[in-house]
């Protein structure tokens, strides 16, 4: 075979996303690659991003990285999924958890004989026959090799990118510390050759990552990529984020608590919890926000909260000419359901599949930047479910998020959970079946029928299959220690 054309990697920015990338590029490619990440101290990180989701430990095993030593790098906690308050409606509350619901059948999923028991009025709550969902719930976590537990981390953003660049730089990775001044590009083709830092020194490559986060420094500044504002869908669009001193033990999941104009976040870390409010600027000032957020903060806040305003929406596309975007600068969604690690991580993998040894071709742009949208989609029209199925009239914001017009992918799947109780995982979207069944019934949609075939198993044995069930998982979570006994344990060992 012939020596590949793409053999010098530059990546713009060292925040989650870079230091993401350029891990998983030398972890895997080198030596057939260089890699040199440049990023600046002047202009930081954006310092925030805490919560994630189970295919982090997929990532983190297919990139070697050691569960307890990454834990204790970024004082990390356990996470089996997030507990929605005030959603719905004011003083609810449900479990969006990581597990699966009960045991279906290939005609028809768990909740469907559920809703039937519940017809029968003696089941219990959907989330009682699901093991991450009651271990959550009573703040208990446990691994063991005889039971399989679903859960993603909890993690300290700062330490978590220092952390991966100690693990890049002994592989070979290149860091450069200053301030992109200018992105130089071939006056045919429009790649980009060289980035030109205000040091004076020029960075050359062949193909270059994107992580220069809302900005969009090659891909949208330079190249002229396109954005798609979602605004319409998802009207928050600020951030107040701070961290406070723990009060109590560390909860196993993430608190995403509802207010009059947004929601606020609570991510309880080893050492410390991440807080934060999101509030649409539309209908709330920042001073409002300040106010709220200092009302309901549990702990002593370690500084002044810092105002974040971003944009929902996405990049048009990822990949164009030598150019890959990953993290920030290729879209953002919301924090809401903690997908934008995931997304950057699904980004890198994907790109690590499909590496452009000889060039990048049209074809390997369009499939990149194809997957890269669907998924996108999927994400953003399970966060719009959260906003707009609620009972809330108590404010301007949940009055827009209620009769806001949604869009069609996700009018149809809320019309056909309404009527038949049908949920469905297409082959792009990352929400499993049971995550829309969760979020759905907490959303509190009633489906006004289900399958049928429920109706044929007869009562007896239904009764006995969901009670046992419940039972088992009661019994197993009864003998798990809490979570904060868990977590020290592990650490220590
Ligand atoms: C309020 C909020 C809450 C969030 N919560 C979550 C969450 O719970 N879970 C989750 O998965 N995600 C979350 N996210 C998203 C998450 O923070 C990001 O996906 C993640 O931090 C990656 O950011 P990034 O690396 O793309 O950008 P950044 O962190 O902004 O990094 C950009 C990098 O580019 C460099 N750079 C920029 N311009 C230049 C230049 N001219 N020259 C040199 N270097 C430059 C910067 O110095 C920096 O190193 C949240 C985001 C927000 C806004």
């Amino acid at each position: 075979m012939d020596e590949p054309k793409v053999k010098r990697v530059v990546v713009a920015g060292g925040g989650t996303a870079g230091w993401i990338a350029a891990y998983a590029l030398v972890k895997q490619l080198a030596p057939l690659i260089e890699v040199t990440l440049v990023e600046s101290d002047e202009i930081g990180t954006v310092g925030v991003g805490e919560s994630t989701i189970p295919t982090c430990r997929t990532f983190h095993q297919y990139m070697g990285i050691d569960e307890r030593e990454f834990m204790r790098a970024t004082n990390s906690t356990f996470k089996l999924g997030i507990s929605f308050e005030n959603w719905a409606a004011e003083q609810d509350r449900y479990i969006h958890s990581f597990g699966t619901l009960g045991h279906g059948t290939w005609l028809a999923d768990f909740h469907h004989y559920w809703l039937e028991a519940r017809r029968q009025g003696w089941a219990g709550e959907i989330g009682d026959y699901c093991f991450e969902h009651q271990a959550a719930a009573a703040e208990k976590f446990a691994t063991s090799k005889d039971a399989t537990i679903n859960y993603a981390y909890h993690l300290d953003a700062t330490s978590y990118g220092q952390y991966l660049r100690g693990l890049a730089e002994p592989l070979g990775v290149r860091r450069v510390e200053g301030k992109i001044r200018e992105v130089r590009q071939n006056a045919e083709s429009g790649d980009i050759e060289a980035l030109l830092l205000q040091s004076g020194e020029t960075v050359e490559g062949d193909l270059f990552i994107d992580c220069t986060g809302f900005r969009g420094l090659l891909i949208e500044q330079t190249l002229k990529a396109g954005f798609e504002d979602w605004a319409e869908w998802l009207p928050t669009d600020s951030a107040l984020p701070v961290q406070t001193e723990s009060v109590g033990a560390p909860k196993p999941f993430t608190r995403a608590i509802a207010h009059r104009a947004g929601w606020r976040w609570q991510i309880p870390l080893q050492h410390r919890v991440g807080n934060g409010l999101v509030f649409a600027s539309a209908f709330m000032s920042e001073d409002e926000a300040r106010a709220l957020l200092a009302q309901e903060l549990e702990g002593e806040p370690l500084f002044e909260p810092r105002l974040i305003r971003f944009k929902a929406g996405r990049r048009r596309k990822s990949w164009v000419n030598n150019c890959v975007a990953i993290g920030l600068s290729s879209g953002f969604i919301e924090p809401l359901e903690s997908t934008s690690i995931h997304l950057i991580m699904i980004a890198v993998t994907r790109l690590l599949q499909a590496f452009p040894f000889r060039g990048a071709t049209p074809a390997a742009r369009d499939r990149f930047n194809e997957q890269a949208d669907r998924e996108i989609i999927g994400i953003r029209d399970f966060i719009v479910l959260h906003y707009h199925a609620t009972e809330r009239d108590d404010s301007d914001f949940w009055r827009h998020c209620r009769n806001m017009t949604i869009p069609d992918t996700l009018r149809e799947r809320i019309e056909l959970f309404r009527a038949h109780a049908h949920a469905y995982q297409d082959s792009h979207d990352l929400f499993r079946v049971d995550s829309w069944v969760q979020v759905m019934l907490g959303q509190r949609q009633t489906p006004a029928s289900y399958h049928h075939v429920a109706r044929l198993m007869p009562e007896a044995r239904l009764r006995e299959a969901l009670s046992s069930l419940q039972a088992n998982i009661s019994r197993a979570v009864a003998g798990m220690p809490t979570h904060g006994e868990f977590l020290q344990r592990y650490m220590a060992g």
